[in-house]
């Protein structure tokens, strides 16, 4: 039997058609992202989903750097079409797993400088890429790669946390830090940029105003008990405009309920129904990439963490614009 028979009429037309499910069942066969071809077996795929499995920039709980394939081995239950969206996203997008890269766990300015080149060898500028981390350091290589592409980016981040702090122990790339040192760098449009999500204790009341400094408007957890979902996707759309939108989602987005694998969980947060229903509110956005950051399976629990990262990975590619 093929390894990639479509099998559902409809998908059929579509090069990158998952594994069938009803021919080959979900938990056989090789463990790509939803079960999609390779992209040695696609490389004409306008869009990658790749690993990189790298947390030597955590401050707390380590083991991001099984994320990927965690996050690939709870992809497996993903069906190919999208009712909320009325889409089938591995024909609307023709779709590759290029699995990990290995970047060097002892050397974390090495690393941030092989997730640049490795970016840009896999995407040059035709292919939309979608990250799996990886703790939240891997952020500032890609919008450094984006940037080259787009210029001044805007970016909407989901996040307990600011991740725009200076240094920790005086190391200045961290999981904590990337946002700022983007900003330094001059990578993040400051008008349409936002985070989503944030909550939890802080070192100083001037970290909010900073991050504010550095171009990020802000949706916190707390918001989310006050104001209807939609009111903050439009508040969402309104702050992304027609700009070209990097978006950057750190798991623990979710509250630890949703999401208890991942280094430095935060009471209070989303659900894991609000933030795929955000996702969803992002279609006919310029979404140009976006990466899944801070799953530790060491500290999940019943897949929880990795089926919510796995289904956000589904949604953002069901509300990617037409591939160039
Ligand atoms: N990026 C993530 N997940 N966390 C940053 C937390 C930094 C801190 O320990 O204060
Ligand atoms: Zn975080
Ligand atoms: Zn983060």
């Amino acid at each position: 039997m093929s390894t990639h028979d479509p099998g559902i009429p409809e998908q059929r037309t579509s090069p990158s058609a998952p594994i069938d499910a009803t021919v080959v069942p979900r938990y056989a066969g090789d463990g790509t992202f939803a079960r999609l071809p390779r992209l040695d077996q696609l490389p004409e795929a306008d869009t990658v989903v790749w690993g990189v499995p790298f947390d030597s920039g955590v401050s707390y709980r380590p083991g991001a750097r099984f994320g990927p394939q965690h996050v690939r081995q709870s992809s497996r239950l993903l069906r190919p079409y999208n009712p909320a969206l009325e889409v089938l996203p591995f024909s609307a997008r023709t779709v590759a797993d290029a699995g990990d890269i290995g970047v060097n766990p002892f050397d974390i300015e090495e690393a941030i400088g092989t997730v640049e080149t490795a970016a840009r060898d896999l995407a040059g500028t035709r292919r939309t890429l979608l990250t799996i981390g990886g703790d939240h350091t891997i952020a500032l290589p890609l919008l450094r790669f984006q940037h080259s592409l787009h210029g001044p980016i805007a970016v909407l981040h989901f996040d307990a946390h600011l991740d725009t702090w200076d240094t920790y122990f005086g190391a200045p790339y961290t999981h904590g830090t990337p946002f700022r040192r983007a900003a330094e760098e001059g990578l993040i449009d400051h008008a349409h940029s936002m985070h989503v999500g944030l909550r939890g204790s802080l070192y100083d009341r001037l970290d909010l105003q900073e991050s504010e400094r550095m171009g990020f408007a802000a949706i916190h957890a707390r918001d989310f008990i006050r104001h209807p979902l939609d009111e903050l996707i439009e508040r969402i759309r309104a702050r992304l405009g027609d700009r070209p939108v990097y978006v950057s989602i750190d798991i623990d987005v979710l509250d630890p309920a949703h999401a208890p694998g991942t280094g430095t969980p935060e009471p209070g947060g989303l659900t894991s129904r609000e933030l795929l229903e955000i996702i969803r509110g992002l279609a006919g956005l310029n979404v140009v990439g976006a990466d899944f950051v801070e799953v530790s399976p060491a500290y999940d629990h019943a897949e929880l963490t990795g089926l919510a990262a796995a289904h956000a990975v589904y949604e953002l590619i069901s509300i990617l614009p037409p591939a160039r």
